[in-house]
């Protein structure tokens, strides 16, 4: 009798926990994970049966986990990446009861004051997960316990050597982009996130990394409140603050190109880096929304990212207003980077990314998406407008601040013709 009465309350007990299991709270983060494809309906069908992502490994990562999983046939790691969010908030979801895991009790300090100890075990934690998401055959699931840094302030050890500059810092170190790789950029972000301080550490970057090769035409079609100050220096070739003057300074980028490939094909060369040329031209653009009614200069933009790289011609394309006109589809697929911060809706993100994302970014400024093969969240390195003007201020064109809103280079001040070095 007392043995059926036992052996009927571990029955019940197994069985209880088995719907816990399955139907209570979920208690660690692979099972949270598992629960909320679950509860989201990211599954597949296969052969009448349900299938889902199947937990591989599991690993420790500086920070977090990461969690390895097989993808079922039929899901792809894209539709993973677009919950992203949901996921993040799984993981942060907090329960009434208080999250404690027995095995803390193992780092109990016996020789202390144990009740703190043991409040602050049971004490829900404040910190926010943060996950990342990788598919290399593979899906990845990084789950941080703490966020990423939301404010990342300029040291100039961020600089960088040829025409690799900074882009930003997440996780696993300093991110960079290389303009010899990848000839062209899109940044875009809503106002106030810091797309133009961003803008600015580039210029500065690309000004004192390359002073002798670097050829800048900045078009400022918000007034000229974003590029005013480098509208002096010697790098600089063509400032224009709207679009009357954005259009001359297109056209005349478009005869030179012309007449740089016209050389260099004469010559017997391919591009520039064949050539031996170490000038670089960046055409910056912001805002792009203002230029995108002229129909000669959007044909103007879409043939520098078409045609650009072998002549030397880059462009960094900026928008706080991405739509599929603004970033017309000429345009799109010739530029391979995007720098993109938070944006308001994911038509917008999509219009950038070619997928939602950047309207769940946090609302952190200097928080971007970094994206090249695949998205990087990164925080972008804040440097101030007096660090930019120290460092800008030895490449000032001589004789003081031109008048002109159009800066046209003189002969006198750099030579532009096309010198191939010996190879
Ligand atoms: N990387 C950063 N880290 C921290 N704060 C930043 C960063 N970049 C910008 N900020 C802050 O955010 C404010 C807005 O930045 P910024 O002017 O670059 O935004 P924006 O998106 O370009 O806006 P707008 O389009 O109106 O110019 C700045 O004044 C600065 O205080």
């Amino acid at each position: 009798m007392i043995l059926e009465v036992g052996s009927t309350i571990v029955m019940a007990g197994i069985a209880g926990w088995a719907y816990l299991k399955q139907n209570g709270p979920a208690t660690n983060d692979a099972e949270k994970i598992q629960r909320i494809f679950a509860n989201t309906g990211m599954m597949v069908k296969e052969q009448g049966k349900t299938k889902t992502i199947r937990l591989q490994k599991k690993r420790t990562v500086e920070g977090g986990t990461e969690y390895v999983y097989q993808l079922p046939l039929g899901m792809s790691s894209k539709q993973v990446q677009e919950a992203k969010h949901v996921l993040e908030d799984g993981l942060n979801v907090r329960h009434e009861y208080l999250e404690f895991n027995p095995s803390d009790l193992k780092n109990i300090r016996w020789n202390e004051n144990v009740f703190p100890q043991i409040k602050q075990m049971i004490e829900p934690k404040k910190s926010k997960k943060e996950i990342d998401i990788d598919f290399d055959g593979m899906l990845k699931i990084r789950v941080y316990n703490e966020p990423l840094s939301d404010y990342l302030q300029w040291n100039d050890s961020y600089f960088s050597t040829g025409w690799r500059v900074p882009v930003g810092e997440n996780r696993k170190g300093f991110i960079y982009h290389d303009f010899a790789k990848t000839p062209h950029i899109i940044v875009a972000g809503t106002t106030g996130f810091g797309k133009s301080q961003y803008l600015k550490m580039l210029v500065t970057s690309l000004i004192t990394q390359q002073p002798n090769y670097v050829h800048l035409s900045l078009i400022d079609l918000k007034g000229g409140t974003a590029f005013q100050r480098f509208s002096n220096m010697q790098q600089v070739e063509y400032y224009g603050r709207n679009p009357v003057e954005a259009r001359q300074i297109l056209q005349t980028v478009q005869q030179n190109m012309n007449t740089m490939l016209e050389k260099i094909v004469e010559s017997g060369f391919e591009d520039t880096r064949e050539a031996g040329i170490k000038d670089r031209h960046f055409i910056i653009v912001d805002e792009a929304a203002d230029m995108a009614q002229d129909g000669i200069c959007m044909d103007i933009v879409a043939d520098i990212a078409r045609r650009g790289r072998g002549a030397g011609y880059h462009l960094i394309y900026c928008t706080q207003y991405p739509t599929n006109e603004t970033i017309p589809s000429q345009v799109r697929p010739n530029i391979g980077a995007r720098v993109c911060f938070k944006l308001k809706t994911n038509i917008q993100s999509r219009a950038v990314l070619d997928e939602g994302g950047a309207e769940d970014l946090p609302e952190i400024r200097g928080r971007a998406i970094y994206q090249l093969n695949k998205n990087i969240i990164v925080q972008t390195p804040y440097m101030t407008n007096d660090e930019i003007s120290d460092l800008i201020a030895p490449f000032m064109r001589k004789g003081g601040p031109h008048e002109q809103t159009i800066v046209s280079k003189t002969k006198s001040n750099r030579q532009h013709s096309l010198e191939f070095e010996e190879a």
